[in-house]
């Protein structure tokens, strides 16, 4: 599968005239590659994602696929949701059918694929998020965890070059998390981008190669330690600093770590520690 380069570029997008939700809000998705796009609740994420996904159209300003401005036309539309799909954060919005296997096959076969094409599609999307054997299953059974990557498998059923998932780890527990992290990492083997929203600092600086911090109904974007270090920044998104970059930068004060960067998780932390005994106590 190519990359695809998705864009947008100073959006104005909300629901209500006169209060616009983002203003002036652009963003260029890394090809390839994982952003997270974080901020407060309310802060514009999901309306973000809706506007890449082109389910809601800007007021103004323009999403774009390798520079071509996306059409809200019937065509346009569904061209561009055979590139990009939007996975939202309730799997109860997005669920319809009597069984997995059927709603998965929901997108293929509404392309217009033959048979042999869609279950292929299906069988290759639960086996990439790991709920293979869940296919014969009513989805109303499902855990709240499984529905969450059924419906991510429905989306990647339809083989978008950017798959976009409004907080796929919300609500899970811990080894939820790391099932859908490491659904995720079997989709970039497979050259996917994947654009991930949420509220969680941690997560986003272990896991993401890029952030998008909506703030001020605009997008700053960067490398995570930058973004999720600027403490100013971190305010006025209403977001906390990430607890590894807490104690990584007092452990450089105290001159126990001295790489160029600080570590972006616990195992890198400990990695990084040189090995003196009783030097912590
Ligand atoms: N359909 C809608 N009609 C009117 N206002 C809406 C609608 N959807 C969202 N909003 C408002 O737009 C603002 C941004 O909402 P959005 O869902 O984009 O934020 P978010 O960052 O995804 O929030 P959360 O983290 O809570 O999911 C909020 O003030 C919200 O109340």
């Amino acid at each position: 599968m190519s990359h695809r380069h998705l864009t947008a570029e100073a959006l104005v997008a909300g629901y209500e005239r006169g209060r616009p939700v983002l203003d002036g809000a652009s963003l260029t998705v890394p090809a390839g590659r994982r952003l997270a796009v974080l901020g407060a609740n309310g802060s514009g994420k999901t309306t973000l994602l809706r506007c890449l996904s082109g389910a809601l159209r800007p007021a103004a300003g323009t999403v774009a696929l390798d520079g071509v401005p996306l059409e809200h036309s019937r065509r346009g539309l569904r061209a561009h949701r055979q590139e990009v799909q939007l996975v939202l954060q309730d799997p109860d919005d997005q669920l319809f059918s009597a069984s997995v296997a059927q709603d998965v096959s929901f997108g293929p076969l509404n392309l217009g694929l033959p048979e042999d094409d869609v279950r292929a599609r299906v069988a290759e999307a639960l086996a990439l998020l790991a709920v293979d054997s869940l296919a014969a299953r009513p989805t109303h059974q499902l855990s709240f965890g499984e529905r969450k990557r059924v419906a991510i498998a429905g989306a990647v059923a339809m083989r978008p070059c950017v798959l976009l998932l409004d907080e796929p780890t919300a609500g899970l527990d811990p080894s939820a998390v790391a099932e859908t992290l490491a659904a995720l990492a079997r989709l970039q083997e497979h050259d996917s981008t994947v654009v991930m929203s949420t509220h969680d600092v941690d997560l986003a600086l272990r896991w993401a190669d890029e952030v998008a911090v909506v703030v001020d109904r605009a997008v700053v974007q960067g490398e995570p330690q930058d973004v999720l270090g600027d403490d100013g920044l971190l305010v006025r998104a209403r977001l906390e600093r990430p607890w590894t970059l807490t104690v990584g930068a007092r452990l450089r004060d105290l001159g126990l770590l001295t790489g160029p960067s600080l570590p972006r998780d616990a195992a890198g932390l400990l990695a990084a520690l040189p090995e003196h005994p009783g030097v912590l106590s």
